[in-house]
Formats: structure tokens, C-alpha cells, sequence
């Protein structure tokens, strides 16, 4: 239903690893866009999603969780991302867990606080929380130390009150034109999602025995014909990660490029083949120079 003028900004999703931002976004657009997986610290790129209806036009700015351990450059890089993300949008919607305060949450909530946009406290995973009355105290707790103009209780997995919210989101938004095209859903890069869809198949196979700084770039993308031909390198730190991403007789590289291939061709709908090579490069997190030439710096450009 066509509501009032047509509406447009932008909003930031701000909360420690594993609290839901990638499952909210992901919701909201109804489409699977950043990858979500069991292990925290998983969204790294600052992904740019955009929600048109014909009332409006939002546009998700995806950050990496705040982090709380000192630790590598990548880190830090992450950190800065996160902060500069709260500053330049219209809401700021900051996630928390039902019943759930770290450490890690109460540094998010300062970033938080320190933006100038509506901000909205959403708790999500209601859906395991039995005794709904207890929200009641968590969240007076956290209103104690902070502000914000609205609160929310969502289950980002179940799409329960996901409508509503986006409602709120709307409501926060000055008149205007779209900001771009309606049919557009992401500005990142067709190649950005086939590496995050490869790297969703490495985080689900051995979330286990690889760290986070696992990273995968596409040497190469050629149309010829109908076949999408995909070269992708997974980069680890040390030799024995490549061992275990290979696996005997290369059986476990094989079966991830199988399910990789599965879900790119589903992605980009078209016949895929796709090869994998496993580079080792020692103590990367750790090198800013190596960050970059990876394009993890893209967004400062
Ligand atoms: N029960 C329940 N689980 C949820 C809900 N929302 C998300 N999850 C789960 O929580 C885990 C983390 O979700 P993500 O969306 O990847 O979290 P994130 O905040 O984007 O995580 P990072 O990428 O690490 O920053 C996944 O296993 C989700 O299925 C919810 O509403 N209820």
C-alpha cells in the first residue's frame, strides 16, 4: 500500500559478532546477500544492501562486529569500519541478544552512542528467551547507561516483528528520491559475492580447525558461451591449514568446490566451473600492506 511521500536514507546495523545483523539484513531484503554462519566474526566486508519498496528505499550498511581483544591489523581495520559506519546515516539500529550483555556489547553501545542518527536498541533472539516478562529488567539495564529513540524485540530468525521495524526505519527518514536504482540490490560486486559464497562453504566445513583469517580472492572471471569460468584462491597463514582445506587425495577441496559451484550458479543463475587453489601466506592478518592489496581497504577509497 502506497503511503504518504516516498522516503529514503540510510541505516547501519551495529552490534557485537554473532548477535543477528547479517540474519536481520538478510530478512529485511528477503534475499540471502551476506553470509551467516555459526561462527562469530564472520561478516568482514561492509556490505551495502538496498531495501525498495514503494513507500521507500533503504539502504543497509552491514558492518563487522566490534571487537574487543587488541589483536592484528585486520582487527583494528575491522574496528575502524564498525566506528565510521555509526556516522553518515539516517538510524542507527543497534543489535543486542535477549538476556545477553558482554563486554563486547557495552563497546558497541558506546560507538553507538556517539553517532548522531536516530538510534534504535533492537533485541533480537527472542524466540529462545520462554519468559518474555524478563526483557523487561534486561532492557531497563541497558536504557540506565545509554539512549535511544525507540526500542524493538525482534527474531531476526523466525521474521517475527521484522515488518514493523523496517515501519520505524521508514518513519526516521526525511522525504526523497531514491538513492539508487530500485532494482539494484547490492553495490558490491557480483566477484565479492562468489567469494563470500565460497568462503560460507569453508566456515561450514571446518569452522573447527580454520581461524577466521582465512580469505578468498578470484584470480580470474570469464564468460565464454553459457559458462561462467571462476579461478578463486583460498589464502591461509600456515601449511598445515592448506593440508586440511585440501584433505586426503583432495577429496575435501573437492567437495567444497562442488557445493561452492552449487550455490554461485544459483546466485548468478548460470552454468558455473569453478577452480580452487590453496595459497599459503604466512602471518597476513598481521600486514597492513597485504590487507590492502587483498582490497580490504576499499571502502576508504
Ligand atoms: N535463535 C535465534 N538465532 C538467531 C537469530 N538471529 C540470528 N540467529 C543466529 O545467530 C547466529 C549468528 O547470526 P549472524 O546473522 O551471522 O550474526 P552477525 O551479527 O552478522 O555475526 P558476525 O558476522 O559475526 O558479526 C546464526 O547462527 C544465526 O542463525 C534469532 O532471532 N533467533
Amino acid at each position: 500500500m502506497k503511503l504518504g511521500p516516498f522516503k529514503s536514507g540510510y541505516v547501519s546495523v551495529i552490534g557485537r559478532p554473532n548477535v543477528g545483523k547479517s540474519t536481520l539484513i538478510n530478512q529485511v531484503l528477503k534475499q540471502k546477500l551476506s553470509i551467516v554462519s555459526h561462527k562469530p566474526q564472520t561478516t568482514r566486508h561492509q556490505i551495502l544492501a538496498i531495501h525498495s519498496t514503494e513507500n521507500g528505499q533503504m539502504v543497509f550498511i552491514d558492518t563487522p562486529g566490534i571487537h574487543n581483544q587488541k589483536g592484528t591489523a585486520l582487527n583494528k581495520h575491522l574496528n575502524q569500519t564498525a566506528q565510521s559506519s555509526s556516522h553518515g546515516v539516517e538510524v542507527v539500529l543497534f543489535l543486542v541478544e535477549a538476556m545477553k550483555w558482554t563486554d563486547e556489547d557495552l563497546r558497541a553501545a558506546k560507538v553507538v552512542q556517539q553517532s548522531t542518527a536516530k538510534k534504535i536498541l533492537v533485541v533480537n533472539k527472542v524466540d529462545k528467551i520462554k519468559n518474555k516478562e524478563q526483557l523487561i529488567p534486561f532492557v531497563e539495564k541497558i536504557l540506565n547507561d545509554f539512549e535511544f529513540d525507540g526500542i524493538h524485540y525482534v527474531s531476526a530468525l523466525k521474521n517475527k516483528q521484522i515488518e514493523p521495524l523496517v515501519d520505524v526505519i521508514f518513519n526516521h527518514f526525511p522525504a526523497g528520491e531514491p538513492i539508487f536504482d530500485e532494482d539494484q540490490i547490492s553495490d558490491r560486486s557480483t566477484r565479492f559475492f562468489i567469494t563470500e559464497l565460497i568462503r560460507e562453504q569453508l566456515m561450514e566445513r571446518f569452522h573447527q580447525e580454520l581461524p577466521y583469517s582465512v580469505t578468498v580472492n578470484l584470480e580470474s572471471y570469464e564468460v565464454k558461451g553459457l559458462i561462467h569460468h571462476i579461478h578463486a584462491v583460498i589464502w591461509v597463514e600456515r601449511k598445515n591449514q592448506k593440508g586440511i582445506i585440501i584433505g586426503k587425495q583432495g577429496e575435501a577441496i573437492k567437495q567444497i568446490g562442488v557445493n561452492a559451484r552449487q550455490e554461485i550458479q544459483k546466485f548468478i543463475e548460470a552454468k558455473v566451473n569453478l577452480k580452487l587453489w590453496v595459497k599459503v601466506q604466512s602471518s597476513w592478518t598481521d600486514d597492513i600492506k597485504a590487507i590492502e592489496a587483498l582490497g580490504y581497504n576499499d571502502e576508504y577509497k
